[in-house]
């Protein structure tokens, strides 16, 4: 489990400012827009940056005591991490080989197979699928209970990031698993996670559970119709009146059936939050 207590980083225009715990045996999503803070968050979590304030923990030891075993129980995909992207696919297998004392060669060697991965040339000339996959399986295949996932399905076509996906479903199957994962799009994540965070400006604006996110709606209130806003939480102007959001779709579907009431996506909720007004 992670666990960030009341952590804050600050940078000259930009401050990280969050309280959170990621759960074991779930898969948890971070989203937020370019610039929320997701990255900072992850460099945090891992201790390659320093924090101002607070403390994190990862099975409860704080992250500048992690020792190396322990940090081989996880697996990390940075946006531009690559072991040496001036390798080939074999000689990055000998580095990964010779730093996890549980790397797995016979996964990995089936894995590249499987995705068809370009075994003569150097990772940099791959494209950026090619690159996603690599960097999963790299993150994959030393037997990690953790894996902390920082945009991997980035710029990817929708087949690779099912591929992915997949990838990390297989994963989960064995018990006491994690992963960590962002997203600047979330309906990416909304049929993996188990539970997100929206991140915005450094600061948590939501934490739900997908079983949560079934409650959630949109209203949609015609200019000069009545709206008991007991429930509602952003709303924004549309051409015809406003659109509201809730997370107690039942209670105005039972009072107000002259309310149209639509089921809300992981993205509408992510807009909402993000740029709806507050009530
Ligand atoms: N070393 C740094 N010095 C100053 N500001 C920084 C530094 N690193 C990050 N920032 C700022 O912190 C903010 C958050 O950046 P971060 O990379 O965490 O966002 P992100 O959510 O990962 O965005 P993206 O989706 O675009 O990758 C940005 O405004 C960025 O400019």
């Amino acid at each position: 489990m992670i666990k960030a207590n009341k952590i804050k980083k600050k940078y000259p225009e930009f401050e990280l400012d969050l309280d959170l715990e990621i759960k074991d045996d779930t898969i948890t999503a971070i989203l937020g827009t370019n610039g929320a803070g997701k990255t900072t968050f992850f460099k945090s979590v891992l201790g390659l940056i320093h924090i101002d304030e607070g403390s994190i923990s990862i099975d409860g030891v704080p992250v500048d005591s992690l020792s190396p075993r322990d940090k081989e129980n996880i697996g990390v995909v940075f946006p531009d991490s690559i072991v040496n992207a001036y390798l080939p696919i074999k000689d990055v297998r000998q580095i990964l080989k010779a730093s996890y004392t549980r790397f797995d060669a016979a996964m990995f060697d089936e894995l590249v197979d499987r995705f068809h991965l370009p075994k003569q040339s150097k990772i940099k000339s791959f494209s950026t699928g090619e690159k996603a996959k690599f960097k999963l399986i790299c993150a994959l295949t030393h037997d990690a209970n953790l894996l902390i996932l920082d945009e991997p399905t980035s710029g990817l076509d929708v087949i690779v990031r099912e591929e992915l996906l997949d990838m990390l479903r297989v994963f989960m199957e064995k018990p006491g698993r994690s992963i960590v994962i962002s997203s600047h799009i979330s309906s990416d994540l909304e049929h993996l996670c188990d539970e997100f965070y929206i991140l915005h400006e450094g600061k948590i604006v939501l934490h739900e559970t997908m079983d949560a996110l079934d409650q959630y709606a949109i209203l949609k209130i015609k200019d000069g119709q009545a709206l008991d806003d007991a429930y509602a939480l952003r709303k924004t102007k549309t051409p015809y009146g406003w659109a509201v959001l809730t997370n107690q779709k039942q209670y105005y579907i039972d009072n107000f059936p002259q309310i149209v009431v639509e089921p809300a996506s992981m993205d509408d909720v992510f807009t909402m939050v993000v740029q709806g007004e507050t009530i």
